[in-house]
């Protein structure tokens, strides 16, 4: 099978330069439409799409982001595996702004989006027990280190509603939880890539300490984007570098993450929804037939 990738970025990636034979173009999907069209192209022979999270121009809030319309989107354009971009807070002091994380779990505390392609007449149980895929995270790991990059190989990403910034109380209750690092975006997005059989990573860039640091201000947008002005520089540079680790040939994932489906469906084949099972033609069609 011919490796594809998705990237998906976050606050102040909203493309990515470079690309060959680079084209926008509007995807329709049965979840409706996605954050925006998307920049397909190919980088060292590897084909490429990119899709901006919020839109051009941050367009949409973190619970707006149309998650299943975007997954379903790379998945439906023959993506096999998808890197998130995205900024975040530290809360360790060793996770300085400017330092990369390369994710490997998540405490999702988003509780006002769709969180799955499944439903009544169309009921599915993926493992998330390891969210992200430990193959293409590797890949990120080491285009970081290539790219010159601090990068911290594993942490747990916290997942918060927002779009307000975390109360002080909330911030050192995620400290002592065990979380490293916190966004308002990689929930449900991580879950639905699941769900749809692609390989995901997330590469979390650390913009702020968030509020609990005794010694930084306060978070703010202002300060989000001082940090990430540098910090998208070294995300291209990172994706850059993906197209020549990962190959074009790609074998099957080692991890399960496109076999997700395979014992996930429960409901009974005579007591399918004809119009859910349609709508899952993309996510799920290999299993479905
Ligand atoms: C602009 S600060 C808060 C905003 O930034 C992060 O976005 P993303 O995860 O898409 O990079 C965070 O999750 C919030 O949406
Ligand atoms: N401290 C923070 N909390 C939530 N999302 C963020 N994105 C960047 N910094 C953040």
């Amino acid at each position: 099978m011919a490796m594809k990738i998705g990237v998906i970025g976050g606050s102040g990636i909203y493309d990515i330069p470079g690309l060959e034979e680079a084209r926008w173009q509007a995807v329709e999907t049965p979840w409706g439409a996605p954050s925006d069209e998307v920049l397909t192209g190919r980088l060292d022979g590897i084909e490429m799409v990119f899709l901006p999270r919020h839109g051009r121009g941050h367009v949409h809030s973190p619970t707006a982001v149309p998650y299943r319309a975007n997954i379903d989107a790379l998945k439906r354009l023959g993506v096999t595996d998808v890197i998130s971009v995205s900024a975040c807070g530290s809360f360790r002091e060793e996770m300085a702004p400017g330092d990369f994380v390369v994710v490997d779990q998540f405490i999702d505390r988003t509780f006002a989006r769709e969180k799955s392609f499944f439903g009544t007449g169309g009921v599915a149980h993926v493992s998330v027990a390891h969210p992200t895929c430990a193959r293409l995270s590797a890949a990120c790991v080491s285009a970081a280190l290539d790219a010159g990059i601090t990068v911290h190989d594993g942490g747990t990403y916290l997942a918060m509603e927002g779009p307000q910034f975390s109360t002080l109380a909330e911030s050192r209750m995620y400290r002592a939880w065990g979380a490293d690092v916190i966004g308002m975006t990689n929930m449900p997005e991580a879950k639905l890539a699941r769900e749809a059989e692609l390989c995901y990573a997330s590469v979390a860039m650390v913009t702020d300490y968030d509020c609990w640091h005794p010694e930084h201000d306060n978070v703010d947008v202002a300060a989000v984007i001082a940090t990430l002005t540098g910090n998208a520089e070294k995300a291209r540079n990172l994706v850059g570098r993906l197209p020549g680790l990962l190959g074009s040939a790609r074998a099957a994932c080692p991890h399960g993450c496109d076999h997700a489906l395979e014992h996930a469906m429960i409901t009974a084949p005579d007591k399918r929804d004809p119009a859910l099972l349609a709508r899952l033609d993309a996510v799920a069609g290999r299993v479905l037939g």
